[in-house]
């Protein structure tokens, strides 16, 4: 079993390059928070560089949050070429029930890439099983009743990893399923929390498939885990030392730059689940 700690520790090891085809509104901080795990983000958005930036990566996010015809084009091309490679792609639908187009941009995405892990909130998975918008602009509107069932829907629907997040994180790959209480209300107050959860489990998935650790039965869902334990945590310490939600977001970068793999895996409480 790779533990939460074990996850981060080869994180800091390999130091993943994670290329991003992400919205514009949280692009900074979520570049700050990978650097500060150990990461190398990269982001090339242009549809004449996505393909060629893709293939010197190690993993690939696919975010929705400011779509465009051009990111949208660029998009399909990065996730081919890292296919071809084999490295993780993960897809976060930001806001995919908001318009037309991010929905037909996600329905494209799912068919023709077959991502690794889609990771969203619970109206963003939930829209991606019944094509109808629950959400208050971005955000969940609502807490929703069965948030590991709607998880593990999306991941028997499109055959791939599906995380969850919210105040309770699922983290579902077939019939493995866990639950995750960490983290703190504040991440809702930052923008861009939800974006580095993403960001955050295709680091470990980069990571872990880059090492021998990657071709051990359960080693993405058990990195996916470490990937939400380690911001749920790192959020928890943050807390602590925080007056509001720009100090918490100053304190959340650097717990993340100093959280030690056996602190995670003292704190990190994980519950099972089966379906
Ligand atoms: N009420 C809450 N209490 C504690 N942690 C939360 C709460 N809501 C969300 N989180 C955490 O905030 C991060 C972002 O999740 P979420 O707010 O669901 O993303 P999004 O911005 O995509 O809606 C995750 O790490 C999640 O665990
Ligand atoms: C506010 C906003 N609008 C479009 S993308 C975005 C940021 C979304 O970030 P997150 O989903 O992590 O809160």
């Amino acid at each position: 079993m790779l533990t939460p700690g074990d996850a981060l520790a080869l994180v800091r090891q390999k130091r993943p390059v994670l290329h991003h085809i992400m919205n514009q509104v949280t692009m900074s901080f979520v570049a700050n928070g990978v650097l500060a795990l150990g990461g190398r983000p990269m982001m090339a958005r242009h549809p004449d560089e996505a393909a060629e930036a893709a293939s010197k990566a190690d993993g690939l996010v696919l975010n929705l949050g400011t779509p465009t015809p051009e990111t949208i084009e660029a998009m399909l091309l990065a996730g081919k070429s890292a296919r071809a490679k084999g490295i993780p792609i993960v897809f976060d639908p930001v806001g995919v029930g908001l318009s037309a187009m991010r929905g037909d941009a996600a329905t494209r995405i799912l068919e023709e890439l077959h991502p690794t892990a889609i990771c969203g909130n619970a109206a963003e998975l939930s829209y991606l099983l019944t094509r109808e918008w629950h959400g208050k602009g971005i955000d969940a509107a609502a807490p929703v009743s069965d948030p590991v069932e709607i998880a593990v829907q999306v991941a028997r629907r499109y055959r791939c990893l599906a995380v969850l997040t919210g105040k309770t994180d699922v983290i579902c790959g077939g019939r493995l399923i866990a639950t995750s209480g960490h983290g703190d209300e504040w991440l809702t107050l930052v923008t861009g929390t939800g974006c580095l959860a993403t960001s955050i489990v295709a680091l470990f998935l980069a990571a872990v498939h880059s090492a021998e650790a990657g071709s051990k039965p359960h080693a993405s869902w058990e990195a996916s885990i470490a990937a939400v334990c380690t911001l749920g945590i790192a959020a928890e310490e943050a807390r602590l030392a925080a007056a509001g939600p720009g100090t918490f977001q100053q304190e959340l970068l650097d717990r993340l730059y100093t959280l030690q793999p056996a602190f995670i895996n003292n704190r990190a409480e994980i519950r099972l689940h089966s379906r």
